[in-house]
């Protein structure tokens, strides 16, 4: 059901029908989700998880925004989440695949007070993540698990994030980044370092939101990719 419209929630309800519209779940995962944006209310007026001003948004800007990549990568169950802050999209995904066999989204943040409402997060949702309060870097130095889908959100420009990315992808992962308008001037950046095929998707949430998939990314000053260049 809903949330009621409370005078005091900055939660709408209106946003959340909305959200649910664009992104159906079960009755199950919406009462994870529940109990994850009642958490993040409580803690967003003692931490900064979202800008405060997207608040009355936060299902569809927040929630939906992340949902989306469930349908981009159906079958993954491994999941990396760098940069998960208040938990978009980390926690959310983590929330949807609860009770998937073999689920599981670490949730990369190195804010000890992030990672400490990230915990609390996937505690009282019962959800599969595993939080890693580290630098990304070792995080992707030390993890030698498999990993199907690696995700980032507002957290680097493109060809950052393809450098955290690789080392997954050329394993078999495939890379979800969500990106806001200045997509295009970053994969023209990006495309200076790095050979990459990427394919965009706009973000079903509208606005100026897009998504960035990437299943093959390679390093541009590798000696193959200089000799690939030398003999063309
Ligand atoms: C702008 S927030 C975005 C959070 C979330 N992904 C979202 O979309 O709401 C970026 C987060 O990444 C974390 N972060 C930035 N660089 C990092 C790094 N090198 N290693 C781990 N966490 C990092 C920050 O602490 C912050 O919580």
């Amino acid at each position: 059901m809903p949330t009621p419209e409370r005078e005091s929630s900055p939660i709408s309800a209106t946003d959340k029908i909305a959200a649910l519209a664009l992104t159906p779940i079960s009755r199950q995962i919406e009462a994870r989700l529940d109990a994850y944006v009642d958490l993040l209310v409580q803690w967003q007026t003692k931490t900064n998880l979202v800008a405060s001003s997207t608040m009355p948004q936060l299902w569809t800007r927040h929630i939906a925004d992340s949902l989306q990549l469930l349908t981009l990568a159906p079958n993954a169950k491994r999941w990396a989440d760098f940069g998960s802050g208040g938990g978009f999209p980390g926690v959310v995904l983590a929330c949807a695949l609860a009770g998937v066999e073999d689920a599981r989204v670490d949730l990369i943040e190195r804010n000890a007070k992030k990672a400490a409402f990230l915990r609390e997060a996937v505690r009282v949702t019962a959800s599969p993540g595993v939080i890693h309060l580290m630098d990304i870097g070792d995080y992707v130095d030390r993890v030698e698990d498999r990993i199907d889908c690696v995700t980032a959100r507002a957290l680097a420009p493109l060809q950052v994030l393809l450098g955290f990315a690789e080392p997954f992808v050329t394993k078999g992962a495939t890379a979800l980044f969500l990106k806001g308008q200045d997509v295009e001037a970053e994969l023209t950046e990006a495309t200076k370092y790095w050979n990459i095929k990427p394919r965009i998707h706009s973000s079903c949430t509208g606005g100026q939101g897009w998504i960035v998939e990437l299943d093959h990314i390679e390093r541009r000053d590798r000696p193959q990719a200089k000799q690939a260049w030398r003999g063309a």
